[in-house]
């Protein structure tokens, strides 16, 4: 089959994490007899250096028109460090999500066995921890009225919901909890805000027309404790905007790196798929950012395209580097040597190619220049 894939390497690190998904692409189109035709796009710091626009319509249609969107990563030093810029990268991603709606973000969250030792929690809190994030992701204060005050002295962010725009992630989210561990906790903070009380009130009536999922609510001050004191507890995490990206970082500490996790955001039309962090500016260049959060968005873009044994194929390629130790240095301990960013990803796209190979002797594959930390 041919599939159109929009390809967005953004800034930072997402030029080189995109390459390595591309790669990890290549090697399934090779083995499963597919073409992926690539359409690139530009959108963040780099597309406002170029047209001064961080989201230029060229960007929207070549999105709009495409089977699936591979993001990277948006965001620069210079903009981070100087509030009164007006025109930012990060209003492309914004304004991307709002214009193809894709108002449903879904952030796996496990814990690799490989990888219980490299997270600060201990072993025995994060083994088996199996969480998925439901992050609604295209209204909130993220997209209410902004205003400042003409003497600058004041600021305000609006926060609006609607029943419509809670009630299409909650069905999906309850749908999700159906073929998994049948729970639902609603992150809100509704002993203080208006919009949380709606969501609570909304989530808990759609809940009744799934009576086998159980539901529970929590506020997102302690969820943002009990995520970390006790993950296991959590199944299918639904929340709002401003909440979901928040618990979602704190959650890449069960992982062991915010590297390794990719998130899928999903409309009626469009779907886009995307690392959970961000451009990394200083590791921009130096090809020691880890890919697998880019790759493993390929495979959730896969799925989603209904190619279900192609991402197989690359999530068994990601535990195979994680067992073989074949990684980046975020997931080494100090004074061992890590493999370089383009490293991992040959390693993933050689695996792809020849995992039904029983006979690929996994010692001759080449670290190439790795870095000693
Ligand atoms: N979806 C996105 O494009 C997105 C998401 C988050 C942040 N951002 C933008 O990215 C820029 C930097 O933001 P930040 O520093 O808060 O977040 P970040 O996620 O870019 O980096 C935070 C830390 O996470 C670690 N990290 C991130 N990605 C990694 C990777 N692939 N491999 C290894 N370690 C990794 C590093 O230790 C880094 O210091 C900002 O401009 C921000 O707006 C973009
Ligand atoms: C870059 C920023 C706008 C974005 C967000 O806040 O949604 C990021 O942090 C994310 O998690 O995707
Ligand atoms: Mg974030």
């Amino acid at each position: 089959m041919k599939y159109t894939i929009a390809i967005i390497p953004g800034d930072g690190i997402g030029p080189e994490v995109t390459t390595q998904a591309k790669k990890a692409l290549d090697a399934v189109a090779e083995v499963y007899d597919h073409i992926f035709l690539y359409k690139e796009a530009q959108m963040g710091a780099c597309a406002i250096d170029k047209t001064g626009d961080p989201l230029p319509q060229e960007t929207i249609e070549i999105c709009k028109n495409a089977d699936a969107i591979l993001c990277g990563a948006i965001g620069e030093l210079k903009y981070d460090n100087d509030p009164t810029l007006k025109i930012r990268p990060e209003q492309g991603l914004l304004r991307l999500r709002q214009e193809l709606e894709l108002f449903c973000n879904v952030r796996p969250v496990k814990a690799y066995p490989k990888l219980l030792k490299n997270s600060p929690l201990k072993k025995e809190i994060i083994s088996g921890t199996d969480i998925v994030i439901y992050r609604e992701l295209t209204s909130g204060i993220y997209f209410g009225k902004k205003e400042i005050s003409e003497d600058g002295l004041k600021a305000s962010d609006v926060c609006s919901y609607t029943v419509d725009e809670i009630s299409r992630i909650t069905h999906l989210a309850f749908k999700a909890a159906q073929d998994r561990k049948k729970k639902v906790t609603l992150i809100d903070k509704a002993n203080v805000l208006a919009t949380s009380r709606l969501w609570r009130k909304t989530v808990a009536k759609i809940g009744e027309q799934y009576p086998d999922v159980a539901l529970d609510f929590m506020f997102i001050d302690n969820a943002a404790m009990q995520i970390v004191l006790n993950p296991k507890r959590f199944d299918v995490i639904l929340t709002e905007n401003l909440f979901g990206d928040v618990i979602s970082d704190v959650a890449c500490v069960i992982g062991g790196s915010i590297g390794i996790l990719a998130s899928s955001s999903v409309g009626e039309k469009n779907a886009l798929f995307e690392p959970i962090h961000g451009s990394y500016p200083q590791a921009a260049g130096k090809d020691i950012a880890n890919p697998l959060a880019s790759i493993l968005s390929a495979a959730l873009m896969l799925e989603h395209l209904g190619l279900h044994d192609e991402a197989d194929a690359i999530q068994r390629a990601v535990e195979k580097s994680l067992d073989l130790g074949i990684t980046t240095q975020d997931l080494k301990g100090k004074n061992q040597y890590a493999a370089s960013t383009a490293k991992v990803g040959d390693f993933i796209a050689d695996y792809i190619a020849n995992q039904e190979d029983s006979n690929m002797n996994f010692k001759n594959i080449h670290m190439g220049q790795s870095t000693i930390i």
